[in-house]
């Protein structure tokens, strides 16, 4: 379907968007009429300018504050059209949009406000100008889509049709499926945003949350569903007032904002693009760097084994059962850092081409003959996530280690891949996440940290096997480490053994220990177990949840988890404790 982006999406000036939104590869723009304002070009180079860049202006927005108004109000009304319409003849612009009153209402009276419409749509027919009518969430008489629908029937004029926009039905929990009802050639316009679940006012939610389609909480999909069910055969625009997006680079949120809807319409069955499903497994995690000997030690003093050197680069593999941790050291000047995650999918060549269709940029990695070639593309962080079939072979390119498990041992396998990212990249990776892996993601919660409030957000498989926590770091302070948590049987055996070896372990403090006797009264041996060995602890409904930590080596740290019962989280409740013991390493090392 053509797809058209609203220019209150992007940072710059009205002619940088326009730049982005063709480069990005929309087919069409929404001006705002404050974009257009603030502009040097006149409407005729605007126009000329969307000419040549292959653009169409889809939409001119928005005109405000029109019908539930007395005479005199209305009559002041008419002249401001006339001038906006003037306006959109120079830009060649067809369709205007009409916000419902919002600010000069004072009648609250259905045949009034029909007849003010329609008379605006008289004014606007000598021009071939289409008014398409949207509901304003806090509209001051007309909120609710139903609402403007009904008005727009009443008014019954040929070149009158309503907007439609998720925002403002889905924000206020109205039942989208009576959309099915409306005519769809009368649905002149559908603008998309998404939002997270947040209890506030409909407008501050509404011009500073609206997220791209696949990154918030709404059903975007069940959506467009009734929207296409109605027959609507227009644009798919995009409409995001979003604090974040309005200062970050101009064409990359563009590219970014075109992955959402190339998501959008494949989920809605309007584009199909290749379907791998959900990936089945962490197939390995990569730590980069120049002298990873720090990480060969903690890897061997928690129980894994290794097993070799790569035959040909400066790689090692280290494996617990299933987890295995690949140290790369062909980054000559960089400190340790979690550099890719392997995936276990169906068919990887099928998942290299989904990836690409949704603008994934693809990573070629040099390979020596009879060497297993990978499909690797980068997440929006710069993590490279590389795409192998289950019966996958490159580790058989390792040799010179060991085939014996380690204390360790079966049965370990890598549980969750934490990965920071930076604050303006957050909603871009929810969506790498979701579109190009196919995972869900949880609800988003805040940690409260020593240097800000810390956001996470779980990416994860239904079945739990795939599990990657988000977070974001507060704007100011630099990015927060990465880790990689591998799940045992036995962590407290695991603790003591790799205690007894002398491995250092992230210190908690006592007062944790105080704090966990309040919370839960454990049995004293239990306390004094998880004390002694510096392990975290968890309970809910469901289950345990007890967990240690390595300290942080360069950019990347190591946390061991059991989970007892049907325990399901990741132990939120010290996320605290741990970063602030982290600054505090920090501080002393
Ligand atoms: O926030 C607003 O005023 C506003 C204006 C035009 C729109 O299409 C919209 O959804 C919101
Ligand atoms: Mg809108």
């Amino acid at each position: 379907m053509r797809t058209s982006i609203a220019t209150v999406c992007l940072s710059g000036g009205l002619v940088e968007k326009l730049h982005a939104c063709a480069a990005a590869g929309f087919d069409g723009v929404e001006i705002m009429d404050a974009d257009l304002v603030a502009a040097y070009e006149s409407p005729e180079e605007v126009r000329a300018l969307c000419d040549r860049l292959g653009l169409g202006i889809d939409l001119f927005q928005p005109f405000r504050d029109v019908e539930g108004v007395d005479e005199a109000t209305f009559a002041d009304t008419l002249r401001r059209a006339e001038a906006k319409l003037a306006l959109m003849q120079r830009l060649g612009a067809d369709t205007v949009l009409v916000c419902s009153n919002a600010g000069t209402a004072t009648v609250d009276d259905d045949a009034v406000a029909a007849d003010q419409l329609g008379r605006l749509a008289d004014l606007a027919a000598p021009y071939g100008v289409r008014i398409a009518y949207e509901a304003l969430a806090w509209g001051r008489y007309v909120a609710d889509y139903r609402h403007a629908w009904r008005l727009v029937q009443a008014a019954d004029r040929p070149n009158l049709g309503t907007c439609l926009d998720s925002f403002h039905i889905l924000s206020r929990g109205d039942d989208p499926s009576a959309i099915r009802e409306i005519d769809g050639r009368k649905i002149y316009f559908l603008q998309l945003a998404d939002a997270p679940a947040l209890d506030m006012d409909l407008l501050s939610w509404s011009r500073h949350h609206r997220l791209f389609p696949g990154e918030g909480d709404f059903d975007l999909v069940g959506f467009l569903g009734h929207v296409l069910a109605a027959g609507y055969v227009g644009p798919l625009s995009l409409e995001v007032f979003n604090d974040t997006f309005r200062q970050t680079d101009v064409v990359r949120t563009a590219a970014h904002a075109r992955r959402s809807l190339a998501w959008l319409s494949d989920r809605a069955g309007s584009e199909v693009l290749a379907h791998p499903g959900a990936p089945e497994a962490v197939d390995f995690v990569e730590l980069a760097g120049a002298d990873l000997a720090e990480l060969d030690e903690t890897l061997d003093l928690l129980g894994f084994t290794f097993r070799g050197r790569h035959r040909s680069k400066p790689v090692r593999l280290w494996s617990a059962g299933d987890a295995h941790v690949v140290l790369n050291e062909q980054f000559r000047a960089e400190a340790p850092h979690l550099a890719g995650l392997g995936v276990v999918v169906d068919d990887a060549g099928e998942a290299a081409a989904r990836a690409a269709a949704l603008g994934a940029p693809p990573v070629f990695r040099r390979t020596f003959a009879g060497e297993q070639v990978l499909r690797v593309v980068a997440a929006p962080d710069g993590t490279e996530i590389s795409f192998g079939g289950a019966g996958s072979s490159w580790r058989d390119e390792f040799t010179g280690g060991a085939d014996r498990p380690g204390a360790l041992g079966a049965g370990a396998v890598v549980d969750h891949v934490n990965l920071a990212q930076p604050w303006q990249d957050f909603d871009e990776a929810v969506l790498f996440w979701t579109s190009v892996l196919g995972l869900s993601s949880g609800a988003s919660t805040e940690v409260p940290g020593p240097a800000g409030l810390v956001r996470s957000q779980v990416m994860r498989t239904d079945d739990g096997t795939v599990r990657i926590p988000l977070n974001m770091a507060p704007p100011t302070s630099p990015l927060p480490a990465q880790h990689v948590a591998v799940r045992c049987g036995d962590v407290v055996g695991v603790a003591r053994r790799a205690r007894e070896r002398g491995l250092r372990f992230l210190p908690v403090p006592a007062n944790y220990y105080d704090d966990l006797d309040a919370r839960f009264g454990l049995p004293a041996a239990v306390l004094a177990e998880l004390r002694e060995l510096d392990l975290l602890y968890d309970r809910d409904a469901d289950g345990e949840f007890v967990h240690f930590y390595t300290p942080t080596i360069g950019g990347v740290f190591l946390e061991l988890v059991e989970r007892r019962g049907a325990y399901d989280g990741y132990g939120a409740p010290n996320a605290a404790v741990r970063l602030a013991a982290q600054r505090a390493q920090r501080a002393v090392g």
